[in-house]
């Protein structure tokens, strides 16, 4: 389980959580919802080790985070899907899914079959550059590349940003699929209610940095859940 206790962060003078605490449980979807700029992408900053926290603590299955630089974290099983998906755009699909191998020892350095039975088109494209890809291949390919990993949590950042509806239905299954057959803790971070309320074992809403609703997903269509919803 991760576990986030009290944890603000800032840029220099500016702060953009507030004594934040959760939890994302193994085998479970947990999802954060909110408008543009309430902080999701900075919580997902401060659980994989992008930005430093001011304060707080985060830790993993019981072993503190605190202080690790990204790479030790993704050797913990912190798997990250980052927002914009970045993508190596001059780097092949397989060159871009090998990546993934930096925190692995060697012998593990293999990509699982199972990635391909999840998102069938990048075995077809391993040789095509990164950069031609689709908006929604490139999605599944910034998956795949943190699955190679081996992440005991998937950390996404509104994967479905940009990309359309029948890729949206692929990850959507793909996400509940991992899930079930692997046990992994999953934390998605999004601004896309439907997709959310679909997929969550669990929510929260954020808003102006801070936690302002906490509940399964069918408190989402509450009054006071909407109204922090609503642009
Ligand atoms: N590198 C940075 N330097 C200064 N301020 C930043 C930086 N990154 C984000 N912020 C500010 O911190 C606040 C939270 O931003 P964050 O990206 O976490 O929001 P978000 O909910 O993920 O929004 P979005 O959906 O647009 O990505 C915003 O006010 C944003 O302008």
């Amino acid at each position: 389980m991760l576990n986030v206790e009290n944890v603000s962060l800032h840029y220099g003078a500016a702060q953009a959580l507030r004594d934040v605490s959760f939890k994302a449980e193994m085998g479970k979807i947990t999802c954060v919802l909110g408008r543009n700029g309430v902080g999701k992408s900075s919580l997902l900053r401060a659980v994989t080790g992008q930005h430093p926290v001011t304060s707080g603590t985060i830790s993993f299955n019981g072993a503190p985070l605190d202080g690790m630089a990204p790479f030790r974290r993704a050797k913990q099983g912190v798997g990250y899907v980052p927002q914009g998906r970045e993508i190596f755009p001059l780097l092949t699909v397989k060159e871009n899914l090998e990546t993934g191998f930096a925190p692995l020892r060697r012998a593990q350095r293999s990509i699982p079959d199972d990635i391909f039975s999840l998102f069938p088109v990048l075995q077809t494209m391993l040789g095509r550059r990164g950069g031609d890809l689709s908006g929604g291949q490139q999605q599944q390919l910034a998956i795949a590349r943190a699955l190679v990993t081996r992440p005991k949590i998937l950390v996404l950042d509104e994967p479905t940003e940009g990309i359309q509806p029948s890729i949206i239905k692929d990850i959507g299954r793909a996400i509940k699929y991992l899930r079930d057959s692997t046990g992994m803790a999953i934390l998605l971070v999004e601004q896309y209610l439907d997709f959310c309320r679909e997929l969550a074992d669990h929510v929260y809403i954020m808003d102006r940095g801070a936690f302002v609703h906490e509940g399964p997903p069918e408190t989402l269509d509450t009054p006071q859940a909407r109204r922090h919803l609503t642009v």
